[in-house]
Formats: C-alpha cells, sequence, structure tokens
C-alpha cells in the first residue's frame, strides 16, 4: 500500500482528555444539539487523515472506528477531496430526477462490475443505508407482488420505520417508535459462539430457519429475505459455512428476493470486494453505503435488472439520491480501492489480528471468542467461566483505551463486543500501537 499522510501518524495525548475547548464545544451542544444524537467521543475533532484525529486541543487518537466503518480510504484522501472539490465547482447537485449526469451512470456501471454475479444489473442511488434498505425492499415487493420480509436475530439495518422493523435490538434504535411496520418475520441466525449445539454445522443452522419461515410464513408469500453476510450492530456475527448459500439456494427455489445488506461489510472491509464474495453467494440485490464514497453520504442498490426494473418509472427517487459530489467521491474511493488492493489490505490486517488475539485468549478467559473477517473483526467478552455476556467489562476496556488516546467502538445484542474498523490506509506501526493499548487494557481488566 502505498500511502502519504498529512498527520504525523502518532498518538499523541496532550494535557487534560476531554480538553478545554472540547469541554467548551460540550457545553454549547447541551444547549443546542438534540439530546437523543449520542457520540462516542468526548472530544470534538479538528483534523482527520490516515489512522489518526486530532482532537481541537492538540490530542492524537488512533481511529478504528472509521466513523462506523466509512472512512475506508481514509478521512481526507487527498484523490477523494480533489474530485470533490473539482464537483462542487461544477456543481453540487442538479437532482437527477430533474438534471441528470454522467456520474451517476458510471458509478451504476462500476457497481454492475464488481458486485457479485454476471447477470444484467441495474442500480439506483440514495443518502443513507437504511434508505437503500428501505428501496431494497421497495423493489423486491413490487417485483414479486408480495409483501412478507424476513429479516434475522442480532439483524441491523438502519433507524426509519421499516428499517427499524427490521432491526432486532430494541435498545436504543426501536424503544418509543412504534408502531413499526407490519409483515416483518424474525428468524433464528447462525451464531456459531452462542449456539446450544456447538456441532451444529451452517447448512442445519439454515434448515432451521427454512423450517421456521415455511410454518410461520409459507415461501410463497415472502417478497424479500434481507441479511448482512457479516452482522454488524448485532456483534461482528459470521455465520457458520453454508448457512448463508443454504438460504440463498432457498430463496431462489421459492420465488424470493435474496437481498445482501452489505452496507457495513462491503467495499474491501471484509478482505474481499463483498463479503458475498467470500460466501460464494450472489445476491439478487445488495445494499451498499458506508465505504462507498470515502465518507461522503451516499448508498445504493444493484441487483438483478429484471427485479429492479419491475418497478414503474418514478416509483424510485428522492432529492439527493446519488449527489454528484458524493458520486465523484465513490468513483475515487473505488478507484483508490482498486490501485491500492484494500481487500488485501484488509486481509493483512486480519492475519495481525488473529495471529495477536488468538494467542491473548489463552490468558484470558473472559475473551470468549476471536472473530470476523477483514478489517472487521472482534473481540466477545464473557464472564469468566461461561458464556454469559459481559458488557461491563467490555465498556471498561473500551473505557481504558479511550483513555490512552485509542478510540475503540463495541456493539453487540449484548453490549460485549469490542468491534475493529480501522481505516484501511492505517499504517502497520499505528495499528500495532492500537494493539499494544488495547492488550492492555484487556490484560488490565479482564486478567
Ligand atoms: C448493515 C447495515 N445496514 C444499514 C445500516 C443503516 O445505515 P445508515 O446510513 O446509518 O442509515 C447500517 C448502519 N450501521 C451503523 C448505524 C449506527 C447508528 O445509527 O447508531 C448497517 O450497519
Amino acid at each position: 500500500m502505498d500511502v502519504t499522510y498529512r498527520i504525523e501518524q502518532k498518538r499523541k495525548l496532550e494535557g487534560p482528555f476531554p480538553g478545554p475547548k472540547s469541554q467548551e464545544l460540550a457545553a454549547r451542544r447541551a444547549n443546542a444539539v438534540a439530546a437523543g444524537v449520542a457520540s462516542t467521543l468526548p472530544v470534538y475533532a479538528a483534523d482527520v487523515d490516515g489512522g489518526i484525529i486530532v482532537d481541537v486541543d492538540g490530542n492524537q487518537l488512533i481511529d478504528l472506528g472509521s466513523g462506523i466503518a466509512v472512512t475506508t480510504v481514509g478521512a481526507s484522501n487527498p484523490a477523494v477531496a480533489k474530485a470533490v472539490a473539482e464537483q462542487a465547482q461544477r456543481f453540487t447537485h442538479t437532482c437527477f430526477m430533474v438534471a441528470p449526469y454522467e456520474g451517476y451512470i458510471a458509478l451504476a456501471e462500476k457497481l454492475a462490475a464488481i458486485t457479485p454475479g454476471t447477470f444484467e444489473k441495474r442500480a439506483a442511488f440514495f443518502n443513507s443505508g437504511s434508505e437503500a434498505v428501505e428501496n431494497a425492499i421497495k423493489v423486491a415487493r413490487v417485483a414479486t407482488g408480495r409483501q412478507a420480509v424476513v429479516a434475522f436475530d442480532h439483524a441491523y439495518h438502519g433507524r426509519t420505520n421499516l428499517t427499524m422493523g427490521l432491526t432486532a435490538k430494541a435498545a436504543p434504535y426501536k424503544r418509543g417508535f412504534g408502531p413499526l411496520a407490519p409483515e416483518i418475520y424474525r428468524m433464528p441466525m447462525s451464531y456459531p459462539y452462542r449456539e446450544e449445539n456447538p456441532n451444529i454445522s451452517g447448512k442445519e443452522a439454515a434448515e432451521r430457519a427454512i423450517l421456521a419461515m415455511e410454518k410461520q410464513i409459507g415461501g410463497d408469500q415472502i417478497a424479500a429475505i434481507i441479511i448482512e453476510p457479516i452482522q454488524g450492530e448485532g456483534g461482528f456475527i459470521v455465520p457458520a459455512a453454508g448457512f448463508l448459500p443454504r438460504i440463498a439456494e432457498w430463496a431462489k427455489e421459492n420465488g424470493i428476493v435474496f437481498v445482501a445488506d452489505e452496507v457495513q461489510a462491503g467495499f474491501a472491509r471484509s478482505g474481499a470486494w463483498f463479503a458475498s464474495d467470500i460466501e460464494e453467494i450472489e445476491p439478487d440485490i445488495i445494499t451498499v453505503a458506508k465505504g462507498i464514497a470515502g465518507g461522503m453520504p451516499l448508498s445504493g442498490i444493484v441487483g438483478r435488472a429484471e427485479l429492479i426494473d419491475a418497478v414503474h418509472g418514478g416509483g424510485l427517487g428522492g432529492t439527493y439520491g446519488g449527489n454528484p459530489v458524493a458520486v465523484a467521491a465513490a468513483l475515487e474511493s473505488i478507484k483508490f480501492m482498486e490501485d491500492q488492493d484494500l481487500p488485501g489490505r484488509a486481509r493483512e490486517i486480519e492475519e495481525q489480528f488473529f495471529a495477536r488475539f488468538i494467542a491473548l485468549q489463552k490468558d484470558v478467559p473472559a475473551l470468549g471468542e476471536v472473530r470476523g473477517r477483514g478489517a472487521m473483526i472482534a473481540l466477545e467478552f464473557v464472564k469468566a467461566g461461561g458464556k454469559q455476556p459481559d458488557a461491563a467489562l467490555t465498556k471498561a476496556i473500551a473505557e481504558e483505551c479511550l483513555a490512552q488516546g485509542v478510540l475503540i467502538l463495541t456493539c453487540g445484542t449484548y453490549g460485549n463486543v469490542v468491534r475493529l474498523l480501522p481505516p484501511l490506509v492505517i499504517g502497520d506501526e499505528l495499528l500495532t500501537d492500537a494493539f499494544d493499548v488495547l492488550e492492555a487494557a484487556i490484560r488490565k481488566h479482564a486478567a
């Protein structure tokens, strides 16, 4: 990987944390920003480059969150920034439904080329991952004439009304926001670490879900099955081998649209272009967002032409969908991922992570599982001696890392998963420093 950095890639804590300028901003925020919008960091970003976030008081934190799997190519990638500036100087917006522009078409062509499946494809662009999921379900319902939608335990698909219904975890995403959309059915997931029968195969786990779908809904009533090939917010759960291919096969047998939600796992994050590639499945529709555009808000659906084109003219859209500046950023981000082989970089990070933390597991019984793919990797913490989730320990580890200048995100249905989502442009020296801090925090709190 040939990357140069604007900011020295070093962790540095200068003085009190949070410092005075962050504290001042926090006071202003309390009087202006909705209390419902939470932030992980108690400090405010002033500059970001490579694997470093510089806060307004000059502290330099190592970023293992990438803004929740978004700044894969970095948060100030020079090529992306140049493309954004050049496009903005021509036009920032026309609304593709009013005055269309080539970039949107070029990005649709690019997604058709890099996503799994050699069949004819179509794409449409939106702004958030939730919006992409909403539109994937709209397409599936029109294309099949059916209404039922299947999602899985531990799923996360967004915060809009429909996507809240598809999301499994109630707090903080769903509480009090009902009534939620009807015709959504939740099926058992393959969560190898938490299976009652540790020997259950992926195919057997799939048959478990298929039986439930047949008995609760009926295969001929289901418009779509939506699933994250690696579940993100639910805990970086990698289903057992064979689970996804069998679910996809059953969907095809029953005329059900199989939607892979790659909003978090997509675009090199998993060590492949898409996590579906690793599973050797060809989803009918893939939802994309996050890593696609180097931090600019952009999402989309891409999939089988005959399904997506079943929607009547004007049935898909939205004012900002496929904004030209975001599209320019996406085209440049994807080019950067190709030129720098970021899927390969993600696999290097995976290798370093597993070597380090599988070894640690021998000394730390509370480290229940080390899992993940590429640079979407995780540590599940449990109470020593069993599998009872330990959310308090997980929180203590993340807080310890933060106090040492390393930003760690947590996740999981039970709040007991440390997840790592480093920018793929992070250098090995900085990554090793972050792993050192994380290992020390685990040994300190979990020993
Ligand atoms: C698989 C998958 N599908 C859909 C979404 C939704 O994407 P939006 O861009 O946040 O709407 C996500 C967003 N995940 C992070 C949400 C964080 C939070 O809101 O607390 C995802 O991971």
